[in-house]
């Protein structure tokens, strides 16, 4: 990691708190916070107009697509989205191809992303090799190499097997990371498309029930009890699952859980133009889905708030209902959403965005120089947000390689408009730092 970047930051408003101060920035960490600081001429200046300052935003679940599907998302057009976004540490999902199942894929991601600079990338290890539920994948391997992984999960499938899932929590205790489950019992969504419920069955498509969710995360609840570990549930898209989380901390389980920025505010009423935009796993389900989900956020049953960004490419998008992939884009608009569902409905203030967005996250992952207070002596990893600048989405000018977002022709609350990782500028006004205007785009547009 670079040492960082020293850099004067005027006029923010830390977790949009009191009155603006300014933030100097030397080598990467925060040197001082105050009124009318100054800073010598050759340090360069970063101007907050009166910006909410928060710490940067840490997303546990992120798909990259690289390696496998670089036509749809690179690290580097990903780090970009993420930048944008106001994020500055993501978790690269595993489910590439060649799967992350050993450490020469997640050396590779680590050191890809690194290279980038925009975000730290992190790569997510597999739980089994290939995904196939099978067999544990090396973790150990993958824990010691470059890349440190310290978060295992077999994300777009299930770790079904019971057996299996009860071994990797235990190897998982014994190496100190963590595995996070997408909960979903296949035998109940052979075939499922969309949430189980009255649309579906009007729509007549195939129903993915809340029991198939709801079974695996009272399972790996037990799991996690039994083997004293720790799990971590993806994407949590009930009702029950948030009264079975309830249940489970009453208990002493070391379980976590995140919500996705369309489950907050997205559910199956969007389903009758038979778009498959609105396709995903787990389903967007109903209304009192989300109202539940956000109250979960709000009193922290839910821990935190992830993308799980999925880009994918137009042709298995735009096809066939139960044809098309699943999967959302993120990134780019998570802050939004999540103002729009819990700021603006006054379920969450500022400081509580910087929990659910940067500092839950970190701790559940263990990052040590993310999701940390706005103070001297800390790193520099900040967002800045203006509050009062709304932007609409469009999805061919995102950022992202793939323009499958739900939120097409959306206004969003509130505009990131600078991220700083080690005090280093990586978004500003709309670009990323890697999309310069000199130098003509490559052919995935982005600018060495
Ligand atoms: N969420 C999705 O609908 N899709 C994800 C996989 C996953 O998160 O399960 C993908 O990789 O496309
Ligand atoms: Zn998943
Ligand atoms: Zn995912």
């Amino acid at each position: 990691m670079s040492a960082g970047q020293s850099i004067l930051i005027t006029d923010v408003r830390p977790y949009g708190e009191g009155e603006p101060v300014d933030i100097l920035v030397r080598d990467g960490v925060i040197a001082e916070i105050g009124t009318g600081l100054s800073a010598p001429d050759d340090v360069e200046r970063l101007a907050g107009e009166g910006a909410i300052a928060l710490p940067g935003f840490v997303d546990m679940h992120t798909h990259l697509r690289e390696p496998g599907r670089e036509d749809t998302e690179t690290i580097a057009s990903g780090s970009a989205a993420a930048a944008l976004g106001g994020y500055t540490a993501v978790f690269a999902m595993a489910n590439t191809d060649p799967v992350a199942d050993n450490s020469t894929v997640t050396d590779g991601v680590y050191r890809a992303g690194r290279d980038v600079g925009l975000v730290d990338v992190h790569p997510v290890g597999a739980v089994t090799v290939g995904l196939r539920g099978k067999q544990l994948a090396e973790m150990g391997m993958m824990a010691a190499g470059a890349a440190g992984v310290r978060m295992f999960s077999d994300d777009g499938k299930c770790v079904d097997d019971p057996l299996l899932m009860r071994r990797a929590l235990e190897y998982a205790t014994g190496l100190d990371v963590l595995i996070a489950q997408h909960a979903e019992e296949p035998r109940l969504t052979v075939g499922a498309v969309a949430h189980e419920g009255p649309t579906a069955a009007r729509l007549g498509l195939a129903g993915w029930p809340r029991a198939a969710e709801e079974s695996i995360v009272i399972r790996d609840a037990l799991l996690a009890r039994d083997a004293g570990a720790r799990v971590h549930i993806c994407h949590a898209s009930t009702e029950g699952t948030v009264e079975l989380l309830k249940w489970a901390r009453a208990q002493g389980i070391s379980i976590t859980a995140e919500v996705t920025p369309h489950h907050l505010l997205l559910n199956d009423s969007r389903l009758e133009t038979y778009d498959p935009i609105n396709k995903v796993n787990p389903p967007l389900r109903e209304e009192s889905d989300n109202l539940a989900l956000r109250q979960a956020l709000a009193d922290g049953v839910i821990d935190c708030v992830a993308t799980d960004h999925a880009p994918h490419a137009s042709q298995d998008k735009c096809c066939e209902f139960a044809q098309a992939r699943p999967g959302m884009l993120g990134l780019e608009t998570a802050l939004g959403v999540v103002v729009e569902t819990m700021v603006t409905t006054g379920l969450l203030d500022w400081r509580g965005v910087a929990r659910v967005m940067s500092e839950r996250p970190a701790e559940i992952v263990r990052l040590p120089d993310h999701g940390r207070p706005i103070a001297v002596n800390e790193p520099a990893n900040l967002t800045l947000v203006d509050p009062n600048r709304s932007w609409v989405v469009a999805g061919d000018e995102l950022a992202s390689l793939s323009d499958n977002t739900p939120y097409e022709a959306m206004t969003m609350p509130v505009t990131v408009t600078a991220t700083l990782l080690r005090g280093a500028v990586t978004a500003r006004d709309g670009v990323a730092a890697n999309q310069g205007a000199e130098s003509g785009p490559d052919e995935h547009g982005v600018i060495a």
